[in-house]
């Protein structure tokens, strides 16, 4: 049996919809326009892509949307200004500082000067604590479209068995703590894990996130199992091409799981659908309104 491929770019495109109506909502009933600004420092292609991506999709849902670029030498001192510009104006309701951020910036120190309510990507620390210790919080974008995807296809994750592969801050951590919150039985594994491939043949839920091209084959699944591939790697695919992977062997893994999230068209376009929906939860906060339904959890 072949896996059921989980369209994320379909399911970014529904989210994306219900983004728009709850904005069109908001400014009918109280004059609000959700805005989103977007910080990009340096000129790293890809990161303009990505962010040109964000700022049309942004403007599709109704929302405003707000850029700001620095050359790759600007100084931590003048990031941090337009932040502490952005915290106080009361028309953006969601920062994003585009992260890697160049060598000679503390991005820790950048991403904690956002103000925790407009911090749209949930990597403020204050939002990180809110998320493990299981209360309201801005979210991290890649993880909430993960639960997303999972609770569309399984609806209750209670009692699974979710291995998450990485143990980073924005994605393995949060991903975990999501997991727990949905009464999963969570292993987070490494890099130094002994027996990872028997510990993910274990996993009723398989969420990939180490960033190493196609790692996960199909003996490491077990059969019938829902994987989440969050990995977006671009290796060579020779004469001069590259080609996009996710952290899964697609072909032999989909012969064996019983659902499976493509790259590309899987986290990716749910990642920036996720922000979308963050930036409108994060405007109906901070004016005390109701938040939309089913955006957040
Ligand atoms: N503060 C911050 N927040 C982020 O969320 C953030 C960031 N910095 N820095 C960069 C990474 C990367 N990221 C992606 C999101 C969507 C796609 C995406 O939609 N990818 C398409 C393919 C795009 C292509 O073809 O290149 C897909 O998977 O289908 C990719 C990458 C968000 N990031």
């Amino acid at each position: 049996m072949a896996a059921e491929i989980i369209d994320g770019k379909a399911f970014a495109a529904g989210l994306r919809s219900r983004v728009a109506a709850g904005v069109a909502a908001l400014k009918e009933a109280h004059g609000l326009v959700p805005g989103l600004a977007v910080v990009l420092v340096g000129e790293d292609p890809a990161s303009q892509v990505y962010v040109r991506n964000k700022g049309r999709q942004t403007l599709e849902c109704g929302m405003q949307s707000f850029e700001h670029r620095l050359p790759a030498d600007a100084a931590e001192t003048e990031i941090l200004d337009i932040v502490a510009r952005l915290n106080a104006d009361p028309q953006v309701h969601g920062i994003l500082v585009q992260l890697p951020l160049p060598a000679h910036v503390d991005a820790g120190k950048v991403i904690n000067a956002i103000d925790p309510a407009k911090d749209v990507d949930g990597f403020h620390i204050s939002n990180a604590g809110l998320l493990a210790t299981g209360q309201k919080a801005m979210v991290p974008c890649t993880p909430l479209g993960c639960l997303m995807m999972l609770r569309d296809r399984l609806g209750s994750l209670s009692g699974k068995h979710a291995v998450v592969i990485g143990r980073s801050n924005i994605v393995g951590k949060p991903m975990a703590a999501l997991l727990l919150r949905e009464s999963c039985t969570v292993t987070i594994v490494h890099s130094r894990t002994v027996g990872i491939e028997a510990l993910c043949r274990q996993a009723d839920i398989l969420v990939a996130a180490v960033g190493r091209p196609e790692m996960v084959t199909a003996d490491w699944v077990k059969p019938g199992a829902t994987v989440i591939d969050v990995g977006i790697n671009r290796i060579d695919a020779g004469e001069g091409r590259t080609r996009l992977v996710g952290d899964v062997a697609f072909a032999s893994v989909s012969a064996v799981a019983g659902a499976l999230s493509p790259v590309p068209g899987g986290v990716g376009p749910m990642t920036i659908a996720c922000l979308l929906a963050n930036t409108l939860t994060a405007c109906a906060r901070v004016h005390g309104l109701p938040e939309p339904e089913g955006l957040a959890v």
